[in-house]
C-alpha cells in the first residue's frame, strides 16, 4: 500500500509541509495549487525537494469548474488546462484532479461531460498526463461518485479515470458498496478523509472539519474495503480540511495521518482478509483490561503530602522498591507508585511539570505484542536501564510526553510487585476503596484528536460522544474511551481556553497530564465516613446544588440530607445511579474523586460537573481574598 497526503491537510509553507510529510514517512504527495501559488520557489525547485525528501508527487488538484460548459467558457477552459499541464510537466505532477463543476454557467448532461473529458484525456495523453474526475458533494449537477463514474465510463479515455472521496460520498451518505462495480484500474487515485457527525451544509463541513480517519465518525473502513476489492492498488491519499490541523504542528499532525492509514488498512485487512494481500500484517488491536497503575513523580516534600492524602484515602504502604526510590501504595485492586528519583524520566518529568502522574500502567493481554502494535503505528518505545533483578516492563510515550507501561498476567510482568519491591508487613483498614473507575487526562483541545486516535488505533477500546462540559470560565469537551466491558475507562478533557479549570492546569503543569484519578466504592457513605475519620478534606459543594437537586429528581429529604452532609454529587438516568466524592486539590490542581455506580449507570456525571468545578474554583481562591 502506498500513502499520501494533500499539501492543504497541514500547516507550514510548502517547504515545511513537504519536510513534515517526509518525516512522517508518506511516500507521495498530492500538490495543493494554492500551496504552491503561495511558494515562492519554482516549479522544478519544488519538483526537486519532493525528489530529493523521497516523495512521490502523486496528484496536481483543483482543477475546477471544467466539464459542461457553454461554447466560449469551453474553449477558455481547455485553454486554461494546458497551461495547468504546463506547470504539471514542471512539477513532475502525472495526475491532475478535476473537481465536478459548481459554476451556474454548467449546462448538466452527462454525455456533453464524457464528451469534454474525452477531449481533455486526449491532450493529456499527448502530454504523458492523466485525469482524474471526482465528484464534489455540492457538484451543481454531479454530486456522486457513481454517476462521476458513468461519464468517465462513457468518456473511454485511457487517460482519464475516476478519483473517489470518502468525504464526498458519506456525507452523502451513498453506499460504499456501489464502489465495488468500478475497475480498480480506472480509479486514478483515492481520496480520504473522516469527519465528526455534524449537522451543517456540506461544502462548510468539507472545509472546516474533516479529520483523520478513525478520529471521525463516518464510516471509512467500509469505503476503503469496496476500494480494496476493486483491486485498486494505487496510493491512499489523505485530504483533509481542518481549521486546527491547519494551525496545528505540521509534524504531528503528519504523523496522526500516517497513523490513521496504517490504522485503517489494518482494519481492512481484519474484515476482509481474501482481499487484502498487499497490506501490511500488524498484531491485532490489544485488549485492555484494566489500569494497573498509576505513578507519581514528586520531590520528597510533595512526596511527602502526597503519601498523606494517600493514607488518608485509606491506602496501605505496600512496598518499597528494591533499588530505587520507588513506592507502592495499594488498596483493593488499585497501585499508585510514587517515584521520588533523582534521575531517569520520571525526574525529567518532575522538572518539566512538577510533582504529576506522569505514567500508567495498563493491564493488556499480551504486553510484548501491544509495545509491537504500537512500534507499528508510530509511537515511540520507552527503554531504560534495567537493573539487575528488574523486569523490562514494554512501555511507550504517550501523547504529551508520559508513559504507558504494557502489562499482562502470563509472563513475569505479572509478578513485577513481587520482584521488584521488597513487601512491607501487611496493614488493615481502607476506605472500600476497590478500583479505578476512570482516569481523567487533561490536554488542549488541538490535542485530543491525536491521543484518540493513539488510543484507538493501538487498543481494542471505543470513543464516546464529544460531551461539553461547562467550567464557568470556559467550555472543555470531554471525550471517553474505553473498552466493551466498561473496565477500562479513559476520559480525556480538552480546554480551549486557559482560564478554565482545566485550561490552568495544563498552563500550570506546563503540558497534558492525568488531572484526576476516580476511584470505585461499594458504599460511597460508608467510605465518605471514613476518610473524614482519616482526616481527609473534601471538596464542599454549594447548598444550593442540594436545594435543586431536590427539585428536579424528587429525592426525599432524607437522602438529600445525607448527600449533602457528605458532599456527595448525584446524578440518575435510565440505567442507574451514580455518586461523585471529591477531595481537595493536591498541588497545582490535581484531586482525586471516588464514585459509586448503581444498575448500570455509564455516564460520568457531567451534569453536576460545573458545580464541582465552581466548588474548585472557589477552594482554590487565596484565603486573603473575602468570600462575599
Ligand atoms: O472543497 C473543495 O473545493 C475541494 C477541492 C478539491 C477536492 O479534492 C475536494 O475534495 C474538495
Ligand atoms: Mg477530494
Amino acid at each position: 500500500m502506498k500513502t499520501s497526503i494533500a499539501t492543504v491537510s497541514i500547516s507550514g509553507d510548502l517547504r515545511e509541509k513537504l519536510e513534515a510529510i517526509a518525516a512522517a514517512g508518506f511516500d507521495g504527495v498530492e500538490i495543493f495549487e494554492n500551496d504552491f501559488l503561495s511558494f515562492d520557489r519554482s516549479p522544478a525547485e519544488v519538483r526537486r525537494m519532493a525528489l530529493d525528501l523521497g516523495l512521490e508527487i502523486t496528484l496536481f488538484q483543483p482543477f475546477r469548474d471544467f466539464e459542461g460548459l457553454p461554447a466560449l467558457q469551453r474553449a477558455q477552459s481547455f485553454e486554461r488546462a494546458e497551461r495547468k499541464f504546463d506547470l504539471m510537466e514542471e512539477l513532475g505532477a502525472p495526475l491532475m484532479l478535476v473537481c465536478s463543476n459548481v459554476a451556474p454557467a454548467a449546462l448538466g448532461g452527462i454525455d456533453r461531460a464524457a464528451a469534454d473529458f474525452h477531449e481533455l484525456g486526449e491532450q493529456a495523453r499527448k502530454r504523458g498526463l492523466k485525469i482524474g474526475y471526482e465528484a464534489l458533494a455540492w457538484g451543481r449537477h454531479i454530486n456522486d461518485h457513481r454517476d462521476a463514474w458513468e461519464i468517465v465510463r462513457r468518456a473511454d479515455h485511457p487517460n482519464v479515470g475516476v478519483i473517489l472521496d470518502s468525504f464526498h460520498s458519506l456525507s452523502r451518505r451513498i453506499d460504499s458498496d456501489s464502489i465495488r462495480a468500478i475497475p480498480g484500474d480506472k480509479i486514478f487515485i483515492v481520496q480520504l478523509a473522516d469527519a465528526p457527525a455534524l449537522d451543517m451544509d456540506l461544502l462548510y463541513w468539507s472545509r472546516h472539519f474533516r479529520n483523520m480517519p478513525g478520529e471521525g465518525d463516518l464510516p471509512v473502513v467500509d469505503f476503503a474495503r469496496a476500494v480494496v476489492a476493486t483491486g485498486y492498488d494505487g496510493p491512499f491519499s489523505l485530504e483533509i480540511f481542518n481549521d486546527q490541523f491547519r494551525s496545528g504542528s505540521p509534524r504531528a499532525i503528519a504523523q496522526d495521518g500516517h497513523r490513521s492509514l496504517v490504522f485503517l488498512m489494518d482494519e481492512v485487512r481484519a474484515a476482509e482478509p481474501e482481499l487484502s494481500h498487499s497490506l501490511p500484517i500488524l498484531p491485532p488491536r490489544r485488549m485492555v483490561k484494566g489500569v494497573s497503575f498509576i505513578e507519581f513523580t514528586a520531590d520528597e516534600a510533595e512526596a511527602q503530602s502526597l503519601r498523606s492524602m494517600l493514607r488518608q484515602l485509606g491506602f496501605a504502604f505496600t512496598g518499597r522498591h528494591k533499588n530505587k526510590n520507588v513506592e507502592r501504595f495499594t488498596q483493593g485492586d488499585i497501585n499508585i507508585v510514587v517515584n521520588t528519583e533523582r534521575e531517569g524520566l520520571a525526574h525529567a518529568a518532575y522538572v518539566t511539570h512538577g510533582t504529576s502522574a506522569y505514567a500508567m500502567g495498563l493491564l493488556v493481554d499480551d504486553a510484548q505484542a501491544a509495545l509491537d502494535r504500537a512500534k507499528a503505528l508510530g509511537a515511540q518505545p520507552f527503554l531504560q536501564g534495567v537493573a539487575p533483578g528488574e523486569l523490562a516492563i514494554p512501555a511507550v510515550r504517550g501523547v504529551g510526553g508520559g508513559v504507558i507501561y504494557f502489562l499482562d498476567d502470563h509472563s513475569d510482568l505479572a509478578k513485577v510487585w513481587d520482584i521488584e519491591f521488597e513487601p512491607l508487613p501487611p496493614q488493615t483498614g481502607g476506605a472500600g476503596l476497590i478500583g479505578f473507575d476512570h482516569v481523567a487526562q487533561t490536554m488542549n483541545y488541538e490535542e485530543m484528536l491525536t491521543w484518540i486516535l493513539f488510543y484507538r488505533s493501538i487498543f481494542d477500546v471505543d470513543k464516546g460522544p464529544m460531551v461539553d462540559v461547562i467550567d464557568p470560565s470556559g467550555l472543555v469537551r470531554s471525550q471517553v474511551i474505553s473498552n466493551e466491558t466498561g473496565t477500562l475507562r479513559l476520559t480525556l478533557n480538552g480546554a480551549e481556553s486557559h482560564r478554565t479549570l482545566a485550561g490552568r492546569f495544563i498552563a500550570e503543569t506546563f503540558g497534558s497530564s492525568v488531572q484526576h484519578i476516580a476511584f470505585v466504592s461499594n458504599d460511597i457513605f460508608a467510605t465518605a465516613a471514613k476518610l473524614k475519620e482519616n482526616g481527609l478534606v473534601t471538596l464542599e459543594i454549594s447548598p444550593n446544588y442540594y436545594a435543586d437537586l431536590e427539585a428536579r429528581l424528587g429525592l426525599g429529604a432524607e437522602t438529600i440530607a445525607k448527600l449533602k452532609s457528605a458532599n456527595l454529587l448525584y446524578d440518575r438516568d435510565e440505567k442507574g445511579e451514580y455518586f461523585q466524592l471529591y477531595s481537595a486539590n493536591f498541588g497545582d490542581g490535581f484531586f482525586f474523586e471516588i464514585v459509586q455506580r448503581k444498575g448500570a449507570y455509564a455516564g460520568f456525571g457531567a451534569i453536576n460537573a460545573p458545580f464541582r468545578i465552581a466548588a474548585q474554583k472557589r477552594a482554590s481562591r487565596p484565603a486573603s481574598v473575602p468570600r462575599r
